[in-house]
């Protein structure tokens, strides 16, 4: 849970929203085209598809929602706090709170074995360690064994894996210590329809046990069913 003080403008009228955006846009340098993004808003465990052809901005757009990226203009508020008026530093420590990441290319660690790389987010965030039960390595041996990690696995390092197995690591990551959102930049690219479903599955279902809200990037339209919204993007403006 987010702390009172980030939760600053909650009241009945405005409930909490895993996330709301007004008006955002980014411009990567000069001469490069502005993005625009349509407004979000996602109440607090529901699911939202992202779609958009490639260069629509859905990977810019999943960095502003996390804070790695500061907005042109426009607000971007994640569980009722603005990130773009967050320090640099206090936007880090946010992440590491409240957000998992899935990135499209997993970036897990690549000397440490796949138990030490679930556990890395309770080592940045006593917040996520704290709510692990027990321990966090507890919960990184349930996550692992729900994701269908085989136990003999668990020791190796992540570079000895299949790279379905690494991203079912990467989910176990993103979930662990049950962060309010968690943002997926289309780690199914590389799987077949089959394996793609069932990490879909596995991923949704582990994340309404949570609570957790999913904002899932792909291109693939035959994913959006999944989802209770979807959004389209739709590119530069100029
Ligand atoms: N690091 C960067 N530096 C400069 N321009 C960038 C950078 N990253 C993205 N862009 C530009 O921003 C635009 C949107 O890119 P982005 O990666 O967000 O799109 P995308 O929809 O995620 O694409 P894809 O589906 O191919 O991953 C593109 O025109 C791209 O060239």
């Amino acid at each position: 849970m987010a702390s009172t003080a980030e939760l600053s403008d909650s009241n009945e009228q405005h409930p909490i929203r895993a996330l709301a955006t007004a008006d955002l846009s980014y411009q990567w340098g000069p001469g490069q085209p502005t993005l625009t993004f349509p407004d979000l808003s996602l109440p607090l465990g529901q699911h939202l598809f992202l779609r958009g052809a490639s260069g629509s901005g859905k990977s810019t757009l999943l960095s502003l929602l996390s804070g790695m990226l500061t907005p042109d203009a426009g607000t971007v508020r994640i569980l009722g706090s603005q990130l773009d008026r967050l320090g640099a530093g206090q936007r880090d420590r946010f992440r590491a709170n409240h957000i998992g990441v899935i990135f499209q290319q997993f970036n897990l660690v690549p000397y440490l074995t796949a138990e030490a790389n679930v556990t890395l987010p309770c080592r940045l965030s006593a917040q996520r360690r704290d709510a692990t039960d027990p321990e966090p390595i507890h919960e990184a041996h349930r996550l692992l064994t729900a994701l269908a990690i085989p136990q003999s696995c668990w020791h190796r390092k992540v570079t000895q894996l299949s790279i379905g197995q690494q991203q079912r690591i990467a989910a176990a990551r993103a979930l662990i210590g049950g962060p309010s959102l968690i943002l997926a930049d289309e780690p199914t690219s590389a799987l077949d329809s089959d394996n793609r479903d069932r990490f879909l599955d596995l991923l949704l279902t582990l994340a309404e046990a949570r609570n957790t809200s999913v904002v899932f990037v792909s291109h693939d339209r035959a994913l959006a069913q999944h989802f209770d919204h979807q959004v389209e993007l739709e590119g530069a403006a100029s």
